[in-house]
């Protein structure tokens, strides 16, 4: 069975028919990418997934279960994790408290219990300071744990945010665009980070990117979209060479 299954999935703002009967599904241990021109609807493909936003029609489903009657909590804890394409940490924390937060839906302690900090609430912590660190050690982010976010370059920052996603122990990793604004040395560490995502943590990656050096070296398939609608699915070379992808990329060249 698929891990996500998409189906006829749209969503309309208004006039804007921002997604458009979109549907794909992503297997167990696979990397799928969803490109397209810009407004072309895949941040909007996220969103829906995460729950950000209500489908006008469509189904998704998250290890067969229907994600669409989920409030956006949920899904994390169903094990989806998402970076975002704004970064979206707490800028006046560490980095070792970011990732420490991304751990929050797997905290089973209440507050008062919290408070006496009796000895479950003790091995929950260290579970959960065991689980940051390794995330540290795999992103080698060693040099800046106790760092503030605020005062770290972007591409840390970028790093940091794949982390507190790692962090929550996904199955399914959402990450939208974790290459902008990154340099080419940058990029090439987020390609072998999402191989050894795969293999080693075993987890399946559904990611936004306009990057193709990375969506070739990295995805096993694609689905190009633009004007909210699909235009192709398939191997990256396949995709790249569709003729309706090409046209909708002419002018941009980020196809080519
Ligand atoms: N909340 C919203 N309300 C109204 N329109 C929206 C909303 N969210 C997205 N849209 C519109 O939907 C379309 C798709 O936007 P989206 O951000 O998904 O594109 P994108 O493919 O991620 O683009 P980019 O590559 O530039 O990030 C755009 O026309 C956008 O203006």
């Amino acid at each position: 069975m698929s891990l996500l299954e998409v189906e006829d999935l749209a969503v309309h703002f208004g006039g804007v028919k921002a997604v458009d009967g979109v549907s794909f599904s992503v297997e167990p241990g696979e990397v799928f990418a969803i490109i397209g021109p810009n407004g072309a609807g895949k941040s909007t493909i996220f969103n829906l997934i995460s729950r950000i936003y209500d489908p006008t029609r469509g189904a998704i489903r998250f290890d067969g279960q229907d994600l669409t009657v989920l409030k956006s909590h949920d899904i994390a804890t169903l094990g989806i994790a998402r970076t975002f394409q704004n970064i979206e940490l707490f800028d006046h924390s560490t980095v070792l408290d970011n990732l420490l937060m991304g751990r929050h839906t797997h905290r089973t302690t209440n507050f008062v219990q919290d408070i006496l900090f009796l000895p479950r609430v003790r091995r929950e912590e260290r579970a959960h300071r065991h689980k940051v660190e390794e995330v540290i050690e795999f992103l080698e982010l060693e040099a800046y744990r106790e760092k503030m976010i605020a005062g770290l370059p972007y591409g840390v920052r970028k790093v940091v945010e794949i982390g507190r996603a790692l962090a929550l122990s996904p199955r399914l990793i959402l990450l939208d665009e974790p290459a902008s604004g990154l340099s080419v040395e940058e990029t090439q560490d987020v390609a072998f980070w999402i191989e050894d995502m795969r293999r080693d943590m075993g987890l399946t990656v559904l990611m936004v990117e306009h990057d193709m050096s990375l969506v070739t070296g990295v995805c096993d398939r694609v689905l190009a979209v633009a004007n909210g609608k699909p235009l192709a699915m398939g191997t990256p070379a396949e995709v790249q060479a569709h003729p309706d992808v090409q046209a909708a990329y002419l002018g941009t060249g980020a196809a080519a």
